[in-house]
């Protein structure tokens, strides 16, 4: 069956939390997003506390902090403004690790062409997003999304909005993918 979640978006500039398809729709498989070295789980969201396979992912990854995020006006201080800076394109020098417990959301990742890929996000999703991809994040017509943050060691929340074409985890991402072909040259 086809992934559903992601697509390529369109280029108007009407309301961000619409899901801007590209018509006709041009779906993004799962695979395609971990070329970009976009990681995806579907995990049991009702028992997160307990969940061994949250636990065995936070284990063999290192994620030792974990916060919770409810994304909505009575419970986030400063709203627009966060969701402004949430959705204004940028890097990070770690990676971005969120685990959707309720709602959901779009997270857009640019690919190797530069193009926007729409992620949605539901109940259940967790989704590690590479250092030094471009990213933005808004919320969709349901308004509304709680979110678990994970990170390794103390964490770090510093957006760096593009350009940052010289920033390090920029260039590293960007090698991470000549490197990967020049594994796959040298095994033929
Ligand atoms: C609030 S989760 C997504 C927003 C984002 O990209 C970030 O926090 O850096
Ligand atoms: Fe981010």
């Amino acid at each position: 069956m086809k992934w559903k979640q992601a697509w390529f978006m369109d280029e108007s500039d009407e309301d961000p939390r619409l899901p801007h398809h590209r018509n006709p729709k041009e779906l993004v498989p799962l695979d395609h997003l971990a070329e970009l070295g976009v990681l995806y789980w579907r995990l049991n969201p009702k028992d997160y506390e307990n969940d061994q396979q949250l636990r065995n992912i936070r284990e063999t990854r290192g994620y030792n902090y974990m916060d919770l995020l409810n994304i909505c006006p009575e419970k986030l201080e400063n709203y627009e403004e966060k969701l402004k800076n949430f959705y204004t394109e940028h890097i990070h020098a770690d990676e971005e690790i969120r685990y959707c417990l309720e709602g959901s959301g779009y997270f857009d990742v640019r690919d190797k062409n530069d193009r926007w890929i729409r992620i949605w996000i539901k109940a259940g999703d967790l989704i590690i997003l590479p250092a030094g991809i471009y990213h933005r994040f808004t919320l969709d017509t349901s308004n509304y999304v709680k979110l678990m943050r994970l990170f390794m060691g103390e964490p770090v929340w510093i957006s760096y909005n593009r350009p940052q074409e010289d920033h390090p985890a920029r260039k590293e991402y960007i090698e991470s993918f000549t490197k990967k072909v020049g594994v796959a040259l040298e095994a033929h």
